[in-house]
């Protein structure tokens, strides 16, 4: 569809129309010093086995996706490759006719430095990267990870949980303080599984959710009320993982994971052939 329409963008921001280079999987295309990965997680390891041809040892990698698994299984997929850590945060959906709709005016994507690299290397790359005005290096990509890490997984978990709007869960009785018990619960995984967030992260956290449009909802619940996969085994599962292996009582996460679970399991009962 690249290839017949190109690359279409419909932005708040400014409209864009162009015809990139394109190349498919299994093309010869040499190999690239820059790898940016921004699949959805379920895609990532026929993504891994595609991308491998085009890799010299030393490719830097930078993934997009939302969540923290996709680290380690890219350490695990090419190990010693020099990796980024990416942090997106804009509203963005694919249209009907393969357009990009950018939503909301806000975007911001954040790097920075994650494993393998020397000091030489990183240089080079960072040299690169701040010649696009779109991308911001963070000192601490890691706190960005998580950070964003959590609020994706309270977020997507109440909206997909309820199959409401962030203004109605707010709105209903003890609505803020599930917001708060849900925050809770994902930050002392977090915390206990060595990861970062800032100062007063929950109080600035709920802050930003009683500031959402009432309306505000998620990607995942767009994609549960659609059918389609959603990364709920990567968000939601993986941070019951950690709670399971660093023994943490996270009762509302459990729900929220057995909710979209139970979601996954009937849509693959209904995509699958008879
Ligand atoms: N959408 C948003 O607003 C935000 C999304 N994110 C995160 O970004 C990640 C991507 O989400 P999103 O952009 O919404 O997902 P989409 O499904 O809209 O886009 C993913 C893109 O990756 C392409 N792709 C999948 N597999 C491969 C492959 N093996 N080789 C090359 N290209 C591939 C898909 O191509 P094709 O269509 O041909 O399959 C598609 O164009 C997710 O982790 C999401 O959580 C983070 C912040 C905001
Ligand atoms: C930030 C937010 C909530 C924007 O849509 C998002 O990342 C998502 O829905 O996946």
């Amino acid at each position: 569809m690249l290839a017949e329409t190109g690359l279409v963008v419909h932005s708040p921001t400014g409209n864009y129309e162009g015809h990139p280079p394109l190349l498919s999987s299994g093309r010869p295309g040499g190999t690239f010093d820059v790898a940016i990965i921004a699949s959805k997680a379920y895609g990532l390891p026929e993504a891994f086995e595609q991308l491998r041809p085009y890799l010299h040892s030393r490719s830097v990698i930078l993934p997009f996706l939302n969540g923290m698994k996709h680290m380690e299984q890219i350490e695990a997929a090419y190990p010693g490759q020099p990796l980024l850590g990416g942090v997106a945060r804009i509203e963005a959906t694919l249209g009907e006719d393969g357009s990009i709709r950018h939503l909301s005016p806000h975007h911001l994507f954040t790097y920075g430095k994650f494993r393998n690299f020397s000091e030489d290397e990183y240089e080079a790359v960072r040299a690169f990267l701040s010649s696009i005005s779109l991308f911001v290096e963070k000192p601490d990509i890691e706190r960005d990870l998580w950070e964003k890490y959590a609020f994706i997984n309270v977020l997507s978990g109440l909206t997909t949980l309820f199959q409401a709007p962030v203004g109605d869960i707010r709105e209903a009785p003890g609505g803020m303080d599930t917001f708060r018990r849900v925050y809770t619960e994902t930050v002392n995984v977090i915390l206990r599984a060595g990861g970062t967030l800032s100062d007063d992260y929950i109080e600035k956290q709920l802050l930003i959710v009683g500031k959402l449009s009432a309306q505000s909802t998620t990607s995942m619940l767009r994609d549960l009320q659609l059918g389609l996969p959603t990364e709920s085994a990567h968000i939601q599962g993986y941070l019951v993982e950690l709670a399971h292996r660093h023994d943490c009582e996270v009762p509302l996460l459990e729900v929220i994971h057995q909710r979209l679970a139970i979601y996954e399991k009937t849509r693959s009962g209904l995509t699958q052939e008879p």
